[in-house]
């Protein structure tokens, strides 16, 4: 298993009416295991620490690395080793077709066209996605393309699985399709979910509340945690 470090880590922006907004405010913990679940309110700070873990954001202050391998200084290899599966699932098909995007990521791994070609279809047909294969991605259905897009990161056979959200549009059937796939992979996985049933399947699950971890320890536990923190007045009110 890989072991992911964030130390110290805090995230700030700009904004023309906040010049230090903080996004996350000193997270620091260290991940090993296979399964883990980040939950927490809408604008709570979960894209953007699952997006430190490959090097699409880079800490204000702090580190994280991946297998010691720093996100910023070493952010090419991370990235080859992070795969990384954005909720919205065009901002990440670049190809036309599905088909053409999983052979493109697996270009790396078979350089021989007719293995890739081959390895393209074996991935298409775990996620009985051969017949769309050759669609428009923009012909297909919102679930449809977060399957393929799952597909297409998949098929690079990163060590640590990175996804934002990833059943969010995905009906009954293809959630637990997606849930059987994430639970028989063999590499890390790590994922944000609004699924309470999804964060369960985890070995652990992180609550991220305002910019922090506010609880870090076995789903059930952090779902409890987190349907808590919810039914509390906020503070603005
Ligand atoms: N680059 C940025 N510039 C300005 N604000 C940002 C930036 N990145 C994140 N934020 C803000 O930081 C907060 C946390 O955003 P983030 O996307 O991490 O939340 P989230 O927990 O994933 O939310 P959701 O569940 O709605 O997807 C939000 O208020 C967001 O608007």
């Amino acid at each position: 298993m890989s072991r992911i470090e964030l130390d110290g880590v805090r995230v700030a922006v700009t904004l023309e009416d906040q010049p230090d907004r903080q996004v996350l405010k000193g997270v620091t913990a260290v991940l090993t295991e296979q399964r883990v679940a980040v939950i927490g309110a809408n604008g709570s700070g979960k894209s953007t620490l699952l997006r430190l873990l490959n090097g699409l954001v880079a800490p204000t202050d702090g580190t994280v690395t991946v297998d010691e391998l720093d996100t910023v200084r070493d952010g090419r290899t991370v990235r080859q080793r992070v795969g990384f599966v954005f909720t919205d699932p065009l901002s990440q098909l670049v190809m036309p077709t599905g088909r053409e995007d999983v052979e493109l990521s697996l270009r790396r791994r078979h350089r021989n066209r007719a293995d890739r070609v081959a390895a393209a279809q074996a991935v298409l047909d775990r996620f009985a996605l051969g017949p769309l294969a050759d669609q428009s991605v923009y012909e297909l259905s919102g679930g449809e393309r977060q399957l393929m897009a799952l597909a297409a990161v998949l098929a690079a056979d990163p060590d640590v699985l990175v996804l934002d959200e990833p059943s969010t549009l995905l009906d009954l059937r293809n959630r637990e399709l997606l849930r059987r796939t994430l639970a028989g992979l063999p590499q890390q996985v790590v994922y944000s979910t609004h699924d309470l049933e999804l964060a369960l399947d985890a070995e652990r699950a992180l609550v991220v509340d305002d910019g922090a971890i506010a609880f870090d320890g076995a789903p059930a536990e952090a779902v409890d945690f987190y349907r808590a923190l919810c039914a509390a007045p906020s503070e603005a009110t």
